[in-house]
Protein backbone atom coordinates (compact mmCIF):
# COMPACT_ATOMS: atom_id res chain seq x y z
CA UNK A 1 0.00 0.00 0.00
CA UNK A 2 0.99 3.59 -0.78
CA UNK A 3 -0.26 7.20 -0.36
CA UNK A 4 1.41 10.16 -1.60
CA UNK A 5 0.57 13.52 -1.31
CA UNK A 6 1.45 16.12 -3.81
CA UNK A 7 0.69 19.93 -4.81
CA UNK A 8 -0.85 21.45 -8.10
CA UNK A 9 -0.10 25.58 -8.08
CA UNK A 10 -2.66 27.30 -9.91
CA UNK A 11 -1.23 30.38 -9.84
CA UNK A 12 -0.25 33.02 -12.62
CA UNK A 13 3.01 32.83 -14.14
CA UNK A 14 3.27 35.97 -16.25
CA UNK A 15 4.77 36.07 -19.73
CA UNK A 16 8.54 37.15 -19.67
CA UNK A 17 8.82 37.53 -16.07
CA UNK A 18 11.20 34.74 -16.09
CA UNK A 19 13.51 35.45 -12.84
CA UNK A 20 9.81 36.53 -11.02
CA UNK A 21 8.61 33.06 -11.81
CA UNK A 22 11.26 31.01 -10.54
CA UNK A 23 11.03 32.84 -7.50
CA UNK A 24 7.34 32.39 -7.38
CA UNK A 25 8.82 28.24 -8.00
CA UNK A 26 10.78 28.57 -5.06
CA UNK A 27 8.23 29.99 -2.48
CA UNK A 28 5.24 27.66 -3.40
CA UNK A 29 7.57 24.51 -3.22
CA UNK A 30 8.43 25.53 0.14
CA UNK A 31 5.10 25.96 1.32
CA UNK A 32 3.75 22.67 -0.45
CA UNK A 33 6.30 21.07 1.14
CA UNK A 34 6.10 23.07 4.35
CA UNK A 35 2.39 23.76 4.94
CA UNK A 36 1.19 20.36 2.61
CA UNK A 37 3.33 17.25 3.58
CA UNK A 38 3.58 17.40 -0.31
CA UNK A 39 6.72 15.67 -1.63
CA UNK A 40 6.26 16.87 -5.09
CA UNK A 41 4.70 19.73 -6.56
CA UNK A 42 3.61 20.51 -10.21
CA UNK A 43 3.11 23.80 -12.10
CA UNK A 44 1.61 24.32 -14.58
CA UNK A 45 2.73 24.42 -18.41
CA UNK A 46 5.91 26.80 -19.48
CA UNK A 47 6.38 28.10 -16.01
CA UNK A 48 9.32 29.86 -16.46
CA UNK A 49 8.69 31.63 -19.72
CA UNK A 50 4.68 32.17 -18.76
CA UNK A 51 2.16 31.11 -21.90
CA UNK A 52 1.50 31.94 -24.76
CA UNK A 53 5.55 33.41 -24.98
CA UNK A 54 4.62 34.28 -28.46
CA UNK A 55 7.82 35.03 -30.73
CA UNK A 56 9.97 35.36 -27.47
CA UNK A 57 10.57 31.87 -28.64
CA UNK A 58 12.21 33.01 -31.33
CA UNK A 59 14.72 34.90 -29.54
CA UNK A 60 18.10 32.53 -28.24
CA UNK A 61 18.74 35.23 -25.51
CA UNK A 62 14.81 34.15 -23.87
CA UNK A 63 15.41 30.84 -24.68
CA UNK A 64 18.85 31.18 -22.67
CA UNK A 65 17.56 33.00 -19.55
CA UNK A 66 14.77 30.39 -19.03
CA UNK A 67 17.00 27.52 -19.65
CA UNK A 68 19.45 29.37 -16.92
CA UNK A 69 16.22 29.90 -14.46
CA UNK A 70 15.33 26.19 -15.00
CA UNK A 71 18.48 25.38 -14.26
CA UNK A 72 19.21 27.63 -10.95
CA UNK A 73 16.12 26.17 -9.44
CA UNK A 74 17.92 22.89 -9.04
CA UNK A 75 19.94 23.62 -5.50
CA UNK A 76 17.07 25.36 -4.17
CA UNK A 77 14.42 23.10 -3.83
CA UNK A 78 14.70 20.92 -0.71
CA UNK A 79 12.63 18.42 0.69
CA UNK A 80 10.43 18.42 -2.35
CA UNK A 81 10.55 17.51 -5.91
CA UNK A 82 8.86 19.54 -8.68
CA UNK A 83 7.95 19.55 -12.54
CA UNK A 84 8.50 22.69 -13.99
CA UNK A 85 7.69 23.89 -17.69
CA UNK A 86 10.08 25.93 -19.79
CA UNK A 87 10.87 25.81 -23.30
CA UNK A 88 13.99 23.47 -23.86
CA UNK A 89 16.51 24.15 -26.66
CA UNK A 90 18.16 21.25 -27.43
CA UNK A 91 18.78 22.73 -31.26
CA UNK A 92 15.05 22.62 -31.74
CA UNK A 93 13.09 24.24 -29.22
CA UNK A 94 10.66 21.60 -26.89
CA UNK A 95 8.08 22.65 -24.85
CA UNK A 96 8.76 20.61 -21.90
CA UNK A 97 8.37 19.58 -18.26
CA UNK A 98 11.63 18.73 -16.33
CA UNK A 99 11.59 16.81 -12.66
CA UNK A 100 13.76 18.63 -10.17
CA UNK A 101 14.72 16.29 -7.12
CA UNK A 102 17.31 16.29 -4.79
CA UNK A 103 19.27 19.10 -6.24
CA UNK A 104 19.15 18.26 -10.16
CA UNK A 105 16.98 17.83 -13.23
CA UNK A 106 16.38 14.65 -13.57
CA UNK A 107 14.64 13.99 -16.34
CA UNK A 108 12.57 16.14 -19.01
CA UNK A 109 9.36 15.38 -21.10
CA UNK A 110 8.81 16.84 -24.41
CA UNK A 111 5.09 17.58 -25.17
CA UNK A 112 3.82 15.60 -27.64
CA UNK A 113 0.50 17.13 -29.04
CA UNK A 114 1.17 20.88 -30.35
CA UNK A 115 -2.09 22.64 -30.68
CA UNK A 116 -1.82 24.82 -34.16
CA UNK A 117 -5.81 26.22 -34.10
CA UNK A 118 -7.95 28.82 -32.39
CA UNK A 119 -5.50 30.88 -30.40
CA UNK A 120 -2.78 28.45 -30.67
CA UNK A 121 0.85 28.88 -33.23
CA UNK A 122 2.69 25.80 -31.50
CA UNK A 123 4.13 24.57 -34.32
CA UNK A 124 5.53 27.92 -35.52
CA UNK A 125 7.82 27.42 -32.18
CA UNK A 126 7.92 24.22 -30.79
CA UNK A 127 9.10 20.50 -32.37
CA UNK A 128 6.65 17.71 -31.16
CA UNK A 129 8.08 15.49 -28.34
CA UNK A 130 7.84 11.62 -29.42
CA UNK A 131 8.37 9.91 -25.92
CA UNK A 132 6.02 8.58 -23.24
CA UNK A 133 7.22 9.52 -20.09
CA UNK A 134 6.18 7.81 -16.85
CA UNK A 135 8.51 8.17 -13.58
CA UNK A 136 7.87 6.55 -9.48
CA UNK A 137 7.57 8.82 -6.95
CA UNK A 138 6.92 7.44 -3.53
CA UNK A 139 6.09 3.80 -5.22
CA UNK A 140 3.38 5.19 -7.36
CA UNK A 141 4.31 5.21 -11.46
CA UNK A 142 2.88 8.56 -12.40
CA UNK A 143 2.32 9.20 -16.50
CA UNK A 144 3.99 12.84 -17.21
CA UNK A 145 1.58 14.85 -20.07
CA UNK A 146 1.32 18.54 -21.13
CA UNK A 147 -1.89 20.34 -22.15
CA UNK A 148 -2.65 19.42 -25.68
CA UNK A 149 -1.38 15.99 -24.86
CA UNK A 150 -4.84 14.65 -23.05
CA UNK A 151 -6.70 16.44 -26.12
CA UNK A 152 -5.97 13.12 -27.97
CA UNK A 153 -6.25 9.50 -27.16
CA UNK A 154 -2.86 8.50 -27.37
CA UNK A 155 -0.17 9.65 -25.12
CA UNK A 156 -2.78 8.78 -21.90
CA UNK A 157 -3.14 5.25 -23.40
CA UNK A 158 0.96 4.95 -24.04
CA UNK A 159 1.38 6.51 -20.50
CA UNK A 160 -0.53 3.80 -19.46
CA UNK A 161 0.23 1.00 -20.90
CA UNK A 162 3.63 1.73 -19.63
CA UNK A 163 2.25 1.63 -16.70
CA UNK A 164 0.80 4.09 -15.30
CA UNK A 165 -1.63 4.59 -12.52
CA UNK A 166 -2.12 8.27 -11.66
CA UNK A 167 -1.67 10.70 -14.85
CA UNK A 168 -0.36 14.63 -13.91
CA UNK A 169 -1.21 16.84 -16.46
CA UNK A 170 0.17 20.52 -16.48
CA UNK A 171 -1.70 23.06 -18.13
CA UNK A 172 -1.91 26.46 -20.04
CA UNK A 173 -5.61 26.24 -21.07
CA UNK A 174 -7.47 29.25 -21.85
CA UNK A 175 -11.11 29.82 -20.75
CA UNK A 176 -14.03 30.80 -22.83
CA UNK A 177 -17.28 30.15 -21.61
CA UNK A 178 -17.43 26.61 -22.87
CA UNK A 179 -14.86 25.60 -21.75
CA UNK A 180 -14.58 23.89 -18.78
CA UNK A 181 -17.68 21.41 -19.65
CA UNK A 182 -15.65 20.37 -22.48
CA UNK A 183 -12.96 20.29 -20.51
CA UNK A 184 -14.81 17.95 -17.91
CA UNK A 185 -16.29 15.86 -20.76
CA UNK A 186 -12.44 15.36 -22.13
CA UNK A 187 -10.98 14.26 -18.87
CA UNK A 188 -13.42 11.59 -17.68
CA UNK A 189 -13.41 9.91 -21.44
CA UNK A 190 -9.25 9.44 -20.70
CA UNK A 191 -9.33 8.15 -17.01
CA UNK A 192 -12.18 5.20 -18.11
CA UNK A 193 -10.56 4.51 -21.13
CA UNK A 194 -7.14 4.30 -19.34
CA UNK A 195 -8.94 3.28 -16.10
CA UNK A 196 -5.93 6.13 -14.22
CA UNK A 197 -6.88 8.74 -12.00
CA UNK A 198 -5.78 12.41 -13.54
CA UNK A 199 -4.87 14.94 -11.68
CA UNK A 200 -5.06 18.39 -13.85
CA UNK A 201 -3.27 21.60 -13.20
CA UNK A 202 -4.01 24.69 -15.14
CA UNK A 203 -2.58 28.10 -15.17
CA UNK A 204 -4.66 31.46 -13.62
CA UNK A 205 -4.32 35.29 -15.49
CA UNK A 206 -4.92 37.49 -17.82
CA UNK A 207 -2.87 37.89 -20.78
CA UNK A 208 -3.49 39.90 -23.14
CA UNK A 209 -6.59 38.69 -25.47
CA UNK A 210 -6.72 35.50 -22.97
CA UNK A 211 -7.83 34.20 -19.66
CA UNK A 212 -6.63 31.82 -18.10
CA UNK A 213 -8.94 30.09 -15.66
CA UNK A 214 -7.42 28.34 -13.56
CA UNK A 215 -10.43 25.19 -12.62
CA UNK A 216 -7.70 22.76 -11.64
CA UNK A 217 -9.73 19.47 -11.33
CA UNK A 218 -9.18 15.98 -10.00
CA UNK A 219 -10.49 13.09 -11.73
CA UNK A 220 -10.90 9.09 -10.70
CA UNK A 221 -10.31 6.16 -12.68
CA UNK A 222 -14.22 5.87 -12.88
CA UNK A 223 -14.29 9.32 -14.57
CA UNK A 224 -15.77 10.79 -11.17
CA UNK A 225 -15.20 14.63 -10.88
CA UNK A 226 -13.45 14.47 -7.11
CA UNK A 227 -12.11 17.84 -7.34
CA UNK A 228 -13.01 21.35 -9.04
CA UNK A 229 -10.61 24.18 -8.06
CA UNK A 230 -12.78 27.98 -8.67
CA UNK A 231 -12.36 29.79 -11.32
CA UNK A 232 -9.92 32.75 -11.64
CA UNK A 233 -7.72 32.41 -8.18
CA UNK A 234 -4.81 31.90 -7.32
CA UNK A 235 -4.45 28.87 -5.25
CA UNK A 236 -2.08 25.92 -3.54
CA UNK A 237 -3.48 22.60 -3.85
CA UNK A 238 -3.03 19.73 -2.13
CA UNK A 239 -3.75 16.06 -3.11
CA UNK A 240 -3.22 12.72 -1.75
CA UNK A 241 -3.10 9.36 -3.81
CA UNK A 242 -4.19 6.07 -2.59
CA UNK A 243 -2.80 3.59 -4.88
CA UNK A 244 -4.23 0.80 -2.70
CA UNK A 245 -8.26 2.13 -3.30
CA UNK A 246 -6.39 4.20 -6.93
CA UNK A 247 -8.59 7.10 -5.52
CA UNK A 248 -7.58 10.85 -5.60
CA UNK A 249 -8.43 12.74 -2.40
CA UNK A 250 -8.05 16.71 -2.07
CA UNK A 251 -6.07 18.22 0.64
CA UNK A 252 -7.80 21.58 2.01
CA UNK A 253 -9.52 22.83 -1.41
CA UNK A 254 -11.53 25.72 -1.48
CA UNK A 255 -15.64 25.38 -1.90
CA UNK A 256 -16.76 24.04 -5.27
CA UNK A 257 -17.69 27.15 -7.33
CA UNK A 258 -21.81 28.18 -7.16
CA UNK A 259 -20.97 30.91 -9.36
CA UNK A 260 -23.17 30.97 -12.49
CA UNK A 261 -21.78 31.53 -16.35
CA UNK A 262 -22.22 35.14 -16.30
CA UNK A 263 -20.67 35.47 -12.75
CA UNK A 264 -17.49 33.21 -13.59
CA UNK A 265 -17.20 35.73 -17.03
CA UNK A 266 -17.97 38.72 -15.19
CA UNK A 267 -14.94 37.27 -12.58
CA UNK A 268 -12.59 36.73 -15.76
CA UNK A 269 -13.07 40.12 -17.23
CA UNK A 270 -12.13 41.82 -13.64
CA UNK A 271 -8.95 39.23 -13.61
CA UNK A 272 -8.31 40.41 -17.51
CA UNK A 273 -8.25 43.74 -16.36
CA UNK A 274 -6.38 43.73 -13.17
CA UNK A 275 -3.74 41.59 -14.54
CA UNK A 276 -2.96 43.87 -17.86
CA UNK A 277 -3.09 47.04 -15.87
CA UNK A 278 -1.00 45.62 -12.98
CA UNK A 279 1.64 43.80 -15.69
CA UNK A 280 1.40 46.83 -17.52
CA UNK A 281 2.24 49.02 -14.78
CA UNK A 282 -0.40 51.54 -14.94
CA UNK A 283 -1.50 53.61 -12.12
CA UNK A 284 -5.05 52.85 -12.80
CA UNK A 285 -7.73 53.34 -15.82
CA UNK A 286 -10.01 56.23 -17.04
CA UNK A 287 -13.04 55.97 -19.45
CA UNK A 288 -15.72 58.43 -21.22
CA UNK A 289 -19.33 57.48 -19.27
CA UNK A 290 -22.16 58.34 -21.51
CA UNK A 291 -25.11 57.27 -18.89
CA UNK A 292 -25.35 54.46 -21.95
CA UNK A 293 -24.87 50.65 -20.51
CA UNK A 294 -21.30 49.91 -22.35
CA UNK A 295 -19.56 52.14 -20.22
CA UNK A 296 -21.74 51.39 -17.11
CA UNK A 297 -20.73 48.06 -17.17
CA UNK A 298 -17.19 48.46 -18.24
CA UNK A 299 -16.99 51.26 -15.10
CA UNK A 300 -18.52 48.68 -12.78
CA UNK A 301 -15.88 45.88 -13.96
CA UNK A 302 -12.88 48.14 -13.49
CA UNK A 303 -13.58 49.23 -10.31
CA UNK A 304 -14.27 45.33 -9.03
CA UNK A 305 -11.16 44.90 -10.75
CA UNK A 306 -8.93 48.06 -9.50
CA UNK A 307 -10.59 49.63 -7.01
CA UNK A 308 -12.79 52.75 -6.63
CA UNK A 309 -9.43 55.19 -6.31
CA UNK A 310 -7.52 54.06 -9.35
CA UNK A 311 -10.66 54.64 -11.67
CA UNK A 312 -11.94 58.09 -13.30
CA UNK A 313 -15.17 58.65 -15.41
CA UNK A 314 -15.83 61.49 -17.96
CA UNK A 315 -18.83 63.00 -19.39
CA UNK A 316 -18.71 65.15 -22.23
CA UNK A 317 -21.92 66.34 -23.05
CA UNK A 318 -22.74 67.80 -26.18
CA UNK A 319 -26.88 69.18 -27.01
CA UNK A 320 -27.83 65.75 -27.96
CA UNK A 321 -26.99 64.04 -24.33
CA UNK A 322 -30.28 64.03 -22.62
CA UNK A 323 -31.11 64.95 -18.69
CA UNK A 324 -31.21 61.23 -18.23
CA UNK A 325 -27.85 60.28 -19.54
CA UNK A 326 -26.42 63.55 -17.43
CA UNK A 327 -28.33 62.44 -14.06
CA UNK A 328 -27.42 58.41 -14.30
CA UNK A 329 -23.54 58.98 -15.09
CA UNK A 330 -23.59 61.16 -12.42
CA UNK A 331 -25.38 58.81 -10.09
CA UNK A 332 -23.07 56.31 -10.56
CA UNK A 333 -20.02 57.52 -10.33
CA UNK A 334 -21.43 58.57 -7.38
CA UNK A 335 -22.47 55.68 -6.10
CA UNK A 336 -19.31 54.17 -6.97
CA UNK A 337 -17.02 56.79 -5.55
CA UNK A 338 -14.60 57.40 -8.42
CA UNK A 339 -13.17 60.51 -9.69
CA UNK A 340 -16.00 62.09 -12.09
CA UNK A 341 -15.40 64.67 -14.25
CA UNK A 342 -18.12 66.62 -16.47
CA UNK A 343 -16.23 67.96 -19.92
CA UNK A 344 -19.20 69.33 -22.30
CA UNK A 345 -17.73 69.25 -25.90
CA UNK A 346 -20.01 71.38 -27.49
CA UNK A 347 -17.08 74.44 -28.00
CA UNK A 348 -14.43 71.68 -29.26
CA UNK A 349 -16.63 70.73 -31.92
CA UNK A 350 -18.13 74.04 -32.98
CA UNK A 351 -14.20 75.01 -33.27
CA UNK A 352 -13.78 71.57 -35.72
CA UNK A 353 -16.79 72.57 -37.79
CA UNK A 354 -15.75 75.97 -37.91
CA UNK A 355 -12.19 75.07 -38.95
CA UNK A 356 -14.36 72.79 -41.77
CA UNK A 357 -17.16 75.09 -43.12
CA UNK A 358 -14.56 76.65 -46.43
CA UNK A 359 -13.92 72.81 -47.18
CA UNK A 360 -17.04 71.54 -46.70
CA UNK A 361 -18.92 74.34 -48.04
CA UNK A 362 -22.48 72.97 -49.90
CA UNK A 363 -22.01 69.68 -48.09
CA UNK A 364 -25.13 68.65 -45.79
CA UNK A 365 -24.25 67.54 -42.69
CA UNK A 366 -24.01 63.46 -41.96
CA UNK A 367 -21.96 61.12 -40.38
CA UNK A 368 -18.95 62.93 -40.42
CA UNK A 369 -20.17 65.52 -37.56
CA UNK A 370 -21.55 62.33 -35.67
CA UNK A 371 -17.76 61.05 -35.70
CA UNK A 372 -16.80 64.29 -34.87
CA UNK A 373 -17.95 64.39 -31.31
CA UNK A 374 -16.80 60.46 -30.56
CA UNK A 375 -13.33 61.62 -32.31
CA UNK A 376 -13.23 65.48 -29.67
CA UNK A 377 -14.33 62.65 -26.59
CA UNK A 378 -11.06 60.78 -27.90
CA UNK A 379 -8.86 63.68 -28.34
CA UNK A 380 -9.56 64.53 -24.38
CA UNK A 381 -9.68 61.16 -22.99
CA UNK A 382 -6.07 60.52 -24.42
CA UNK A 383 -4.78 63.85 -23.12
CA UNK A 384 -6.06 62.80 -19.69
CA UNK A 385 -4.42 59.61 -20.23
CA UNK A 386 -1.39 60.86 -21.48
CA UNK A 387 -1.44 63.37 -18.23
CA UNK A 388 -2.25 60.91 -15.43
CA UNK A 389 -0.56 58.02 -16.33
CA UNK A 390 -4.24 56.28 -16.35
CA UNK A 391 -4.96 53.97 -19.45
CA UNK A 392 -7.89 54.71 -21.36
CA UNK A 393 -10.49 51.56 -21.37
CA UNK A 394 -12.41 51.73 -24.46
CA UNK A 395 -16.09 50.31 -24.44
CA UNK A 396 -17.25 48.59 -27.72
CA UNK A 397 -18.81 45.29 -27.16
CA UNK A 398 -18.53 42.39 -29.53
CA UNK A 399 -21.93 43.28 -31.48
CA UNK A 400 -20.42 46.46 -32.30
CA UNK A 401 -17.31 45.46 -33.16
CA UNK A 402 -18.82 43.04 -35.38
CA UNK A 403 -20.58 45.41 -37.62
CA UNK A 404 -18.24 48.24 -37.22
CA UNK A 405 -20.47 50.25 -35.53
CA UNK A 406 -18.22 52.28 -33.60
CA UNK A 407 -15.98 54.82 -34.63
CA UNK A 408 -12.17 54.74 -35.26
CA UNK A 409 -10.01 56.98 -33.59
CA UNK A 410 -13.21 57.94 -31.66
CA UNK A 411 -14.74 55.63 -29.11
CA UNK A 412 -12.30 52.89 -30.79
CA UNK A 413 -9.50 54.97 -28.44
CA UNK A 414 -8.23 52.85 -26.10
CA UNK A 415 -5.39 50.23 -25.04
CA UNK A 416 -7.75 48.08 -23.34
CA UNK A 417 -11.46 46.93 -24.45
CA UNK A 418 -13.01 44.69 -22.11
CA UNK A 419 -16.32 43.90 -23.54
CA UNK A 420 -14.77 43.44 -26.80
CA UNK A 421 -15.65 39.84 -27.33
CA UNK A 422 -19.31 40.27 -25.17
CA UNK A 423 -21.98 40.18 -27.35
CA UNK A 424 -24.61 43.26 -26.81
CA UNK A 425 -27.56 40.93 -25.16
CA UNK A 426 -24.05 39.12 -22.61
CA UNK A 427 -23.37 42.35 -21.78
CA UNK A 428 -27.59 43.29 -20.59
CA UNK A 429 -27.12 40.04 -18.86
CA UNK A 430 -23.75 40.87 -16.66
CA UNK A 431 -25.55 44.32 -16.07
CA UNK A 432 -28.56 43.03 -14.36
CA UNK A 433 -27.09 40.90 -12.23
CA UNK A 434 -24.11 42.68 -11.76
CA UNK A 435 -26.70 45.82 -10.96
CA UNK A 436 -28.41 42.67 -8.63
CA UNK A 437 -25.79 42.73 -6.53
CA UNK A 438 -25.02 46.05 -4.69
CA UNK A 439 -26.86 48.69 -7.50
CA UNK A 440 -23.27 49.13 -9.36
CA UNK A 441 -25.27 49.90 -12.49
CA UNK A 442 -28.50 51.85 -12.46
CA UNK A 443 -31.35 50.15 -13.95
CA UNK A 444 -32.58 53.09 -15.45
CA UNK A 445 -29.39 52.63 -17.84
CA UNK A 446 -30.25 49.58 -18.04
CA UNK A 447 -33.72 49.52 -19.22
CA UNK A 448 -33.31 52.40 -21.59
CA UNK A 449 -33.24 52.07 -24.91
CA UNK A 450 -29.35 51.98 -26.50
CA UNK A 451 -28.80 55.23 -28.09
CA UNK A 452 -24.96 57.00 -29.32
CA UNK A 453 -26.50 60.18 -28.31
CA UNK A 454 -25.14 61.61 -31.60
CA UNK A 455 -28.14 63.45 -33.18
CA UNK A 456 -31.33 64.14 -32.18
CA UNK A 457 -33.59 61.30 -30.83
CA UNK A 458 -30.94 58.83 -32.18
CA UNK A 459 -31.39 54.74 -31.38
CA UNK A 460 -29.43 52.50 -32.14
CA UNK A 461 -32.48 50.26 -33.74
CA UNK A 462 -32.65 52.96 -36.54
CA UNK A 463 -29.55 51.79 -38.16
CA UNK A 464 -29.51 47.94 -36.61
CA UNK A 465 -31.68 44.89 -35.48
CA UNK A 466 -32.81 44.80 -32.66
CA UNK A 467 -29.92 43.29 -30.93
CA UNK A 468 -31.82 39.82 -29.73
CA UNK A 469 -31.88 39.24 -33.82
CA UNK A 470 -28.22 40.54 -34.30
CA UNK A 471 -26.87 38.78 -31.67
CA UNK A 472 -28.42 35.89 -33.37
CA UNK A 473 -27.25 36.21 -36.75
CA UNK A 474 -23.76 37.30 -36.10
CA UNK A 475 -23.39 33.97 -33.76
CA UNK A 476 -24.58 31.63 -36.47
CA UNK A 477 -22.34 34.04 -38.58
CA UNK A 478 -18.60 34.19 -36.38
CA UNK A 479 -18.91 31.30 -34.30
CA UNK A 480 -20.75 28.65 -36.17
CA UNK A 481 -18.82 29.97 -39.18
CA UNK A 482 -22.58 29.57 -41.20
CA UNK A 483 -23.14 30.75 -44.70
CA UNK A 484 -26.11 33.26 -45.40
CA UNK A 485 -28.46 30.64 -46.79
CA UNK A 486 -28.06 28.59 -43.46
CA UNK A 487 -28.50 31.53 -41.41
CA UNK A 488 -31.66 32.53 -42.98
CA UNK A 489 -33.10 28.47 -43.28
CA UNK A 490 -32.79 28.89 -39.58
CA UNK A 491 -35.47 31.55 -39.55
CA UNK A 492 -34.05 34.57 -39.94
CA UNK A 493 -34.84 37.75 -41.98
CA UNK A 494 -33.27 37.21 -45.57
CA UNK A 495 -32.49 41.33 -46.08
CA UNK A 496 -31.05 41.39 -42.66
CA UNK A 497 -28.68 38.27 -42.80
CA UNK A 498 -27.31 39.82 -45.81
CA UNK A 499 -27.27 43.20 -44.61
CA UNK A 500 -25.33 41.59 -41.19
CA UNK A 501 -22.94 40.00 -43.36
CA UNK A 502 -22.23 42.45 -45.44
CA UNK A 503 -21.59 44.71 -42.26
CA UNK A 504 -18.75 42.07 -40.76
CA UNK A 505 -16.75 41.58 -43.95
CA UNK A 506 -16.53 45.70 -44.97
CA UNK A 507 -15.56 46.58 -41.34
CA UNK A 508 -12.42 43.90 -40.96
CA UNK A 509 -10.06 47.25 -40.98
CA UNK A 510 -11.74 48.58 -38.24
CA UNK A 511 -11.19 45.16 -35.89
CA UNK A 512 -6.97 45.09 -36.94
CA UNK A 513 -7.20 48.87 -35.07
CA UNK A 514 -9.07 48.01 -32.40
CA UNK A 515 -7.37 47.42 -28.96
CA UNK A 516 -6.99 44.07 -27.21
CA UNK A 517 -9.63 42.52 -24.66
CA UNK A 518 -10.27 39.00 -22.99
CA UNK A 519 -11.68 36.56 -24.93
CA UNK A 520 -14.75 34.98 -23.53
CA UNK A 521 -16.41 32.87 -26.53
CA UNK A 522 -15.56 30.30 -28.80
CA UNK A 523 -14.17 32.82 -31.33
CA UNK A 524 -13.13 35.91 -30.67
CA UNK A 525 -12.21 38.94 -33.44
CA UNK A 526 -7.97 38.43 -33.06
CA UNK A 527 -5.65 36.01 -33.22
CA UNK A 528 -8.34 33.65 -33.12
CA UNK A 529 -10.69 35.14 -36.44
CA UNK A 530 -7.78 36.08 -38.85
CA UNK A 531 -9.84 37.70 -42.23
CA UNK A 532 -7.98 39.53 -44.56
CA UNK A 533 -9.22 43.33 -45.02
CA UNK A 534 -8.59 43.34 -48.88
CA UNK A 535 -10.97 40.69 -49.98
CA UNK A 536 -13.47 40.45 -53.11
CA UNK A 537 -15.38 37.41 -51.03
CA UNK A 538 -18.55 38.73 -49.43
N1 LIG B 1 -11.57 49.05 -46.23
C1 LIG B 1 -11.07 50.09 -45.55
N2 LIG B 1 -9.78 50.08 -45.17
C2 LIG B 1 -9.26 51.10 -44.47
N3 LIG B 1 -9.96 52.19 -44.11
C3 LIG B 1 -11.23 52.25 -44.48
C4 LIG B 1 -11.86 51.22 -45.20
N4 LIG B 1 -13.14 51.57 -45.40
C5 LIG B 1 -13.31 52.78 -44.84
N5 LIG B 1 -12.15 53.20 -44.30
C6 LIG B 1 -11.91 54.47 -43.55
O1 LIG B 1 -12.74 54.49 -42.42
C7 LIG B 1 -13.57 55.64 -42.46
C8 LIG B 1 -14.93 55.26 -41.88
O2 LIG B 1 -14.81 54.85 -40.55
P1 LIG B 1 -15.23 55.83 -39.41
O3 LIG B 1 -14.54 57.12 -39.57
O4 LIG B 1 -15.06 55.14 -38.10
O5 LIG B 1 -16.76 56.12 -39.69
P2 LIG B 1 -18.04 55.27 -40.11
O6 LIG B 1 -17.80 53.81 -40.00
O7 LIG B 1 -18.54 55.77 -41.40
O8 LIG B 1 -19.06 55.74 -39.02
C9 LIG B 1 -19.03 55.32 -37.66
C10 LIG B 1 -20.14 54.34 -37.38
O9 LIG B 1 -20.14 54.01 -36.01
C11 LIG B 1 -21.40 54.32 -35.44
N6 LIG B 1 -21.13 54.75 -34.08
C12 LIG B 1 -20.23 55.73 -33.85
C13 LIG B 1 -19.95 56.09 -32.53
C14 LIG B 1 -20.55 55.40 -31.49
C15 LIG B 1 -21.45 54.39 -31.81
C16 LIG B 1 -22.05 53.59 -30.73
O10 LIG B 1 -23.28 53.63 -30.53
O11 LIG B 1 -21.29 52.87 -30.07
C17 LIG B 1 -21.71 54.08 -33.10
C18 LIG B 1 -22.00 55.37 -36.29
O12 LIG B 1 -23.38 55.44 -36.17
C19 LIG B 1 -21.52 54.89 -37.67
O13 LIG B 1 -22.34 53.85 -38.13
C20 LIG B 1 -13.61 56.08 -43.90
O14 LIG B 1 -13.87 57.45 -44.03
C21 LIG B 1 -12.22 55.69 -44.37
O15 LIG B 1 -11.29 56.68 -44.00
N1 LIG C 1 -21.68 61.95 -23.46
C1 LIG C 1 -20.64 61.16 -23.33
N2 LIG C 1 -19.77 61.37 -22.33
C2 LIG C 1 -18.72 60.57 -22.15
N3 LIG C 1 -18.42 59.54 -22.94
C3 LIG C 1 -19.23 59.30 -23.96
C4 LIG C 1 -20.38 60.08 -24.21
N4 LIG C 1 -20.98 59.58 -25.29
C5 LIG C 1 -20.24 58.53 -25.69
N5 LIG C 1 -19.18 58.35 -24.89
C6 LIG C 1 -18.13 57.29 -24.95
O1 LIG C 1 -18.19 56.65 -26.23
C7 LIG C 1 -18.64 55.29 -26.09
C8 LIG C 1 -19.56 54.92 -27.24
O2 LIG C 1 -20.67 55.68 -27.02
P1 LIG C 1 -22.10 55.64 -27.57
O3 LIG C 1 -23.02 56.22 -26.57
O4 LIG C 1 -21.99 56.32 -28.85
O5 LIG C 1 -22.38 54.14 -27.79
P2 LIG C 1 -22.89 52.88 -26.93
O6 LIG C 1 -22.29 51.73 -27.59
O7 LIG C 1 -24.35 52.97 -26.78
O8 LIG C 1 -22.18 53.01 -25.50
P3 LIG C 1 -22.86 53.32 -24.13
O9 LIG C 1 -23.82 52.19 -23.95
O10 LIG C 1 -21.80 53.37 -23.12
O11 LIG C 1 -23.55 54.65 -24.37
C9 LIG C 1 -19.33 55.25 -24.72
O12 LIG C 1 -19.35 53.96 -24.17
C10 LIG C 1 -18.48 56.22 -23.92
O13 LIG C 1 -17.28 55.63 -23.47
N1 LIG D 1 -1.69 24.85 -24.12
C1 LIG D 1 -2.36 23.93 -24.74
O1 LIG D 1 -1.87 22.90 -25.20
C2 LIG D 1 -3.85 24.19 -24.78
C3 LIG D 1 -4.63 23.39 -25.81
C4 LIG D 1 -5.90 22.75 -25.33
N2 LIG D 1 -6.72 22.24 -26.38
C5 LIG D 1 -6.72 23.59 -24.38
O2 LIG D 1 -7.36 24.56 -24.73
O3 LIG D 1 -6.77 23.26 -23.23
Amino acid sequence: MSTFRFALAQHDFPVGATADNAQRVRALAAEARDRLGASLIAFPELTISGYPPEDLLQRPSFLEACGRELAALAPDLTGIAAIVGYPDTRGEVFNAASLIREGKVEWTYHKQALPNYTVFDEKRYFRAGEETHVFTIEGVRVGMLVCEDIWEAEPAAHAAQAGAELILVINASPYDQRQAATREELLRRRATENGVAIAYVNLVGGQDDLLFDGHSLLVQPDGTIAARAPFFEDLLLGVEYDSSTKQLTPIDWPAADTRSAHEVMYAGIVRGIRDYVGKNHFGGVLLGLSGGIDSALTLALAVDALGKDKVTAVMMPTQFTSDLSLREAKAQAEHLGVEYHVLPIEGIYEAFTGALAPVFAGRAPDITEENLQSRARGVLLMAMSNKTGRLLLSTGNKSEMAVGYATLYGDMCGAYAPLKDVYKTVVFALSRWRAGVDGAIPMAVIERPPSAELRHEQKDEDSLPPYDELDAILEHFIEGEASAEDIIAAGHDDATVRRVIRMVFINEFKRRQAAPGPRVTTKAFGRERRYPITSGWR
